[in-house]
């Protein structure tokens, strides 16, 4: 008996065919442990983003400045709330329980977007978010529509589609208020300097220090590297910055014409390490504030579990 003859070889060389001939994985398909479980990571990972990230806008909720404004910040923040329950879905075909994965955020024992660990001390922060975060989260994501885990890929597509509109929203409203009074322009741009660099971190360590790209690239989870998806983010900003008539805070930014591309200044590495480890501005609060909202859920979850054992024994 060869090695291929082995059932785990004929399994694995299933899955190597399958990832070659760039078709999805699906939940019933063997997949080896390794890539369920980095798939596992970053969902998780990606979802519990989506569900801290309500926080940052949601603090300016009451205090929007029209009815038409607080409708939209409504809106949005309850997208998210929706984008992180597909998430959580996602990964559940994969064999994980939501219920679990949010004990695991809770904990500390799970990491989300380094992003949302920063303060909205302002109501330009909304626009500027929407813009910028929402922005680098569309590069970043639109390739994972095209993700070799066929849930993950499939939920990608209506998420791609939310955080666009979310991108424009964001954009509309600091047009409105650079083209307002000289303090709302100055409220914009001071905004902005507080979220460049933390949105350039979103995409990650640089390439020579993220030890997971590799082996996800190899697996068709990444499709690009973080300094690629990085440099086409800041491409794609530059212009819209201009539009605006607000300044990007990076003395060293500029068009390089050899490379087709924009130089940048290098992110503060450190700063990042803090965040992602739990050291970030607002980092306790956020989780608090998580913490603190699931277990005055714990009534909810009860009924509901409740509900469906009687359900049950109906049908029995
Ligand atoms: C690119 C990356 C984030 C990281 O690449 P990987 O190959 O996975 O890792 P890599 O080896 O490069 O890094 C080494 C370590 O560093 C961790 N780390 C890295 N970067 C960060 C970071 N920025 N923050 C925190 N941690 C970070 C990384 O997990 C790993 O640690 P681990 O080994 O796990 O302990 C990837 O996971 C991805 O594309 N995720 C999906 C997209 C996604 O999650 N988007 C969410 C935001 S968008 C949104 O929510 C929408 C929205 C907008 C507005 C309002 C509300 C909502």
């Amino acid at each position: 008996m060869t090695v291929t003859d082995q059932p785990g070889a004929e399994l694995e060389a299933g899955f190597d065919r399958l990832i070659q001939a760039d078709q999805r994985i699906e939940p019933r398909d063997w997949m080896p442990e390794a890539y369920r479980k980095t798939l596992i990571r970053q969902i998780a990972q990606h979802a519990h983003s989506e569900i801290i990230g309500m926080q940052p806008e949601g603090n300016w909720i009451t205090r929007a400045p029209s009815l038409r404004r607080k409708a939209i910040l409504l809106a949005k923040v309850q997208d998210e709330a929706g984008h992180g329950m597909y998430l959580y879905a996602a990964a559940e075909t994969l064999g994980v329980d939501r219920e679990e994965l949010t004990e695991k955020l809770i904990e500390s024992k799970q990491k989300y977007s380094s992003i949302f660990n920063y303060p909205t001390l302002t109501y330009a922060d909304v626009g500027v978010i929407g813009w910028l975060v929402d922005g680098a989260a569309i590069c970043n994501q639109v390739p994972l529509c095209r993700c070799s885990y066929g849930p993950y890929a499939r939920a990608m597509v209506r998420i791609c589609k939310e955080e666009s509109f979310h991108q424009r929203q964001g954009y509309e409203l600091l047009l409105a208020m650079v083209n307002g009074t000289p303090e709302q322009k100055a409220m914009v741009q001071e905004s902005v300097d507080r979220w460049w660099w933390p949105s350039l971190m979103m995409f990650g360590p640089p390439d020579g220090d993220s030890p997971n790209t590799q082996q996800s690239m190899a697996w068709g989870i990444k499709r690009h590297t973080n300094d690629e998806l990085r440099q086409r983010f800041v491409d794609m900003t530059v212009p819209q910055a201009e539009a605006l008539g607000v300044t990007l805070p990076d003395p060293n930014l500029v068009w390089n014409p050899e490379r087709q591309a924009h130089d940048y200044g290098e992110p503060d590495w450190s700063e990042f390490k803090a965040v992602i480890t739990g050291a970030g501005p607002t980092n306790a609060q956020r989780l608090a504030h998580r913490r603190r909202a699931h277990e005055n859920g714990a009534w909810v979850r009860e009924a509901a579990r409740a509900y469906a054992d009687k359900q049950k024994q109906v049908s029995a």
